[in-house]
């Protein structure tokens, strides 16, 4: 039972301290204090009392990972991921259906074929950067443009073509297909405390009311039903065109879901997935793929924006590697210290020596990666612990035993900054913001916590993000792209905020519009 397990006092039984975690006015600042006072495991309440567990010990969170029977996403995550996509999403599936279809799909996204993707990530940039122009003449000096809404266009066309190999700008339903999506972004961007009711009461219902609730005539759900209609449309047609491409002879394109049409044509006895399997992936990267790499880049351009002098080392950086045609390969990408200690404490360790940012407020502000993930236990178990936690009654606890659907909540970002066990891993400067540690080879010791540089923020385990690598390629060429071009800077005056959605998202006013507007001048002017 969770009755010796400590955790912070709450003031409201039907939210209990999902106000706190999910409506915070900045992301993080509930849990570090929580996790200070009560350590790496510690209770929380869900909605209308139920008892939930905040995890960030490393040792229970890879059990909690890696053992994908004992540990599944909720209901409410599933039922979402069925409406919005369907049964054979790599989201949705599990047990022996899941670790079929990632064993077939995780060869399509190995190093040798992200490899060839610079030059379409390069594509997508450079038609962005011709829009930003034609904007960019139409205002006036040092007038300042939001950046938010053309990076998510830019990681919808870049997932569009590596991805899946659809051109969004060319297709006939590609614009169509293109603003169900954002639609769907902007309506899954906020959060209310009404919002967080219906998330709380729709698990509790039978399953056949909550798919009848499914077809309400509600914008959200018609955005839904929208969109997967769609991408249902859309997903079709490019099986057929890629399988009947490769029939005669033509299926060289570089895009990750030719490789796996071509694997899966390929008659060598290995598993392979049915059509609708396939259709069902092409909704899933678009979905799983834009809106997290889109969030790494709008803070990115944050970051720079507020800090000039790196902006001018890195865009030093950048000319001074590669060919004299500019054209970066995967290999220089890899191999830019100043690049990748920013693509790192963008996606982790945010604030630094370089960045400089003083304040309590700045110095929880973790800008990507999904905020909040959640787990739920699908058996009675216990959690073994890397460090001990002191229970209600002064025990030290080294594991807790947790029932059948225990819900457990853990925050990558925050467990990256202040979990107590850290140390262990990256030394004892943990607690410290040092992107100074990236630039002097691996920083951190012991087993890897996630695939990229030992980070949480792609999770680990059967189940982590299967697009990272894809993810960091893509970030890597639109910055330096941009940065080749454009200077980026604050707007005096504005404040940006970052409220929790599905991801972390920037806004001018609290609980106002997702938008960053920064002032854009081309390179030559600026320095
Ligand atoms: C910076 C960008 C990205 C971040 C931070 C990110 C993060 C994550 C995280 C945290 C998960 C696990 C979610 C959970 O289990 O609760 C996940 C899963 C997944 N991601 Fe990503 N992701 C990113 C980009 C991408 C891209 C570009 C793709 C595809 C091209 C992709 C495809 C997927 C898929 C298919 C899954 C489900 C894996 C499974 O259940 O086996 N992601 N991602």
């Amino acid at each position: 039972s969770l009755n010796k397990i400590q955790g912070p006092p709450w003031s409201s039984w039907i939210y209990g301290h999902l106000r706190e975690i999910l409506l915070p006015s900045h992301y993080g600042e509930h849990e570090s204090k929580w996790q200070s006072q009560y350590g790496s495991l510690y209770k929380i309440k869900g909605a209308f009392g139920e008892d939930r567990l905040m995890v960030s010990d490393p040792g229970a969170l890879k059990q909690i990972m890696g053992d994908t029977e004992t540990f599944v996403r909720s209901d409410h995550h599933q039922q979402i991921v069925l409406s919005l996509i369907g049964d054979k999403s790599l989201l949705y599936v599990q047990k022996g259906d899941h670790s079929r279809l990632r064993g077939i799909m995780n060869p399509a996204f190995s190093p040798a074929n992200i490899r060839a993707l610079p030059p379409l990530f390069r594509n997508v940039s450079e038609r962005m950067i011709e829009k930003w122009e034609k904007k960019r003449t139409t205002l006036r000096p040092n007038q300042p443009f939001d950046v938010f809404h053309p990076l998510h266009e830019v990681t919808l066309d870049a997932i569009g073509e590596a991805a899946v190999g659809y051109l969004f700008h060319a297709e006939k339903d590609g614009e169509e297909y293109a603003r169900s999506h954002h639609n769907l972004v902007a309506l899954s961007s906020t959060r209310s405390p009404a919002g967080i009711l219906v998330d709380a009461i729709l698990p509790l219902l039978p399953h056949f009311i909550h798919r009848a609730l499914l077809y309400l005539p509600t914008p959200e759900l018609r955005a839904l039903h929208k969109n997967r209609t769609m991408s249902a449309r859309v997903s079709t047609r490019l099986i057929k065109s890629k399988t009947a491409a490769l029939r005669e002879g033509f299926g060289d394109d570089k895009d990750l879901l030719s490789v796996l049409v071509k694997a899966n044509t390929l008659k060598d006895g290995a598993p392979k997935m049915t059509s609708l399997e396939l259709a069902h992936q092409i909704p899933t990267a678009v979905v799983a793929g834009q809106g997290g790499t889109a969030t790494t880049l709008v803070w990115a351009l944050y970051e720079l924006a507020k800090n000039p002098d790196f902006q001018h080392k890195l865009r030093a950086e950048i000319s001074e590697t590669g060919p004299p045609d500019g054209e970066l390969s995967y290999a220089d990408l890899e191999r830019m210290p100043l690049l990748n200690a920013l693509v790192k404490v963008n996606v982790v360790f945010l604030v630094s020596e370089l960045f400089i940012q003083p304040s309590p407020q700045e110095v929880l502000r973790f800008h990507a990666g999904l905020p909040v993930s959640e787990r739920v236990a699908t058996k009675d178990t216990v959690l073994q612990l890397s460090q001990p936690i002191t229970s209600t009654t002064g025990e030290q606890l080294s594991s807790v035993a947790i029932k059948k659907g225990q819900f457990i909540f853990f925050c990558p970002l925050v467990v990256q900054q202040v979990c107590p066990a850290l140390p262990t891993i990256w030394g004892p400067d943990a607690h410290e913001f040092k992107p100074s540690r990236w630039l002097k080879g691996t920083p951190y010791r012991g087993q890897a916590m996630g695939p990229y540089s030992n980070l949480l923020t792609f999770l680990q385990g059967p189940r982590m993000c299967i697009g990272w690598r894809f993810a960091i390629t893509e970030v890597q060429v639109i910055i330096t792209e941009l940065l080749k071009r454009y200077s980026f800077e604050l707007p005096p005056n504005v404040e940006i905020h970052c409220n929790v959605a599905v991801t972390l998202i920037p806004v001018t006013v609290d609980g106002g519009d997702p938008a960053l507007p920064l002032i854009v001048r081309p390179v030559e002017s600026s320095v």
